[in-house]
């Protein structure tokens, strides 16, 4: 069942409640916390730059992208909120927002623990979208949302991106569409000017990925690992020829994602020539297991410190 999106079906841009759905639980972030998060009517979703204008700016400056997922909604919208700033304040090129989802197929446990965190505080779409309203117009660099096919076919796939461009959303990733189907799909991305990031795996055979790197925008998704998403304790030398084999089909960014936790996995991979690094599960774990949302975000901010420093 698609918990995420019980309360918010079918629901057209006019008919999206201003009120965000947030959960019963009391919040524990501070006042001035939230005083921060409240969203603030004189401000329009910035039109901040979008995924490919960044990696121009970075590749000018010889810089690798520094790209954090979290899942929204985990531990609760409000730290979300909070985590989105601090990941921007720290030096984060893009951040990948995940939307909580009912049957993620390639989720490792860390996130799919995290969405079934999200989902039973009642984490629904309208509410990440208002938040988004809310935080994007302060954050310095570009949204790109995470999220899986159904939720998007449910709404109507040019609804959609009306709905996330209205927020502000600049990328979007959808991993559980296959190349001959993401046309329509990018189709009206285009139209609403979100940038649709593809996947290419360490099983991807080279014609198919080079159609894939073609059909990508903003930039190309290398996974380094067959499997799920997690931490692994090192990242495999494979992803060196790997990316040497995308970068062959293409001139695009080739951002790398699936089990780099590390400053010295950022540093290696970086080494290894991507133009962009992935970091999810790790940023996860620290905002979903800490005592409270104040300890998960200091952490948040720490590690984040410790990878950018790594890329400089
Ligand atoms: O968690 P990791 O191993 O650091 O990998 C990034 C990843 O979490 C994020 O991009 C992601 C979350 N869910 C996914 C599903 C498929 C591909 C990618 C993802």
């Amino acid at each position: 069942m698609d918990i995420a999106f019980k309360s918010s079906r079918f629901l057209p841009l006019n008919k999206i409640p201003s009120m965000p759905v947030f959960s019963s639980r009391p919040c524990k972030i501070s006042v001035s916390q939230s005083k921060r998060f409240a969203p603030m009517a004189a401000l329009t979703a910035s039109p901040a730059v979008g995924l490919s204008e960044t990696f121009n700016k970075l590749r000018e400056q010889g810089k690798v992208a520094l790209i954090p997922y979290i899942t929204a909604g985990d531990p609760d919208l409000s730290t979300t909120a909070e985590a989105l700033k601090v990941l921007s304040t720290c030096g984060s090129d893009i951040i990948e927002l995940g939307v909580p989802y009912s049957d993620p197929l390639a989720d490792g446990p860390v996130i799919q623990a995290a969405a079934t965190r999200s989902l039973a505080r009642e984490t629904n779409f309208n509410a990440i979208i208002f938040m988004l309203k809310g935080v994007i117009p302060e954050l310095s660099c570009p949204i790109s949302l995470f999220t899986y096919y159904n939720p998007i076919l449910k709404r109507g796939i040019e609804n959609f991106m009306m709905i996330i461009k209205d927020a502000g959303v600049r990328g979007l990733v959808v991993p559980d569409v296959p190349l001959e189907e993401t046309e329509i799909l990018r189709k009206e991305a285009v139209k609403y000017n979100i940038e649709l990031v593809l996947l290419t795996t360490p099983t991807t055979p080279k014609d198919r990925m080079k159609n894939i790197a073609e059909a990508s925008e903003g930039f190309v998704y290398l996974v380094s690992s067959v499997g799920v998403t997690g931490t692994r304790t090192s990242v495999s030398g494979r992803v060196q020829t790997l990316l040497e084999k995308v970068k062959e089909v293409t001139k695009k960014p080739v951002a790398v994602g699936f089990g780099i936790s590390k400053p010295e996995h950022v540093k290696q991979v970086a080494d290894w020539g991507a133009d962009g690094i992935i970091i999810g599960s790790a940023m996860v774990k620290l905002l979903g297991e800490a005592q409270s949302p104040e300890e998960g975000l200091k952490e948040l901010e720490n590690f984040t410190k410790s990878l950018k420093s790594a890329l400089s």
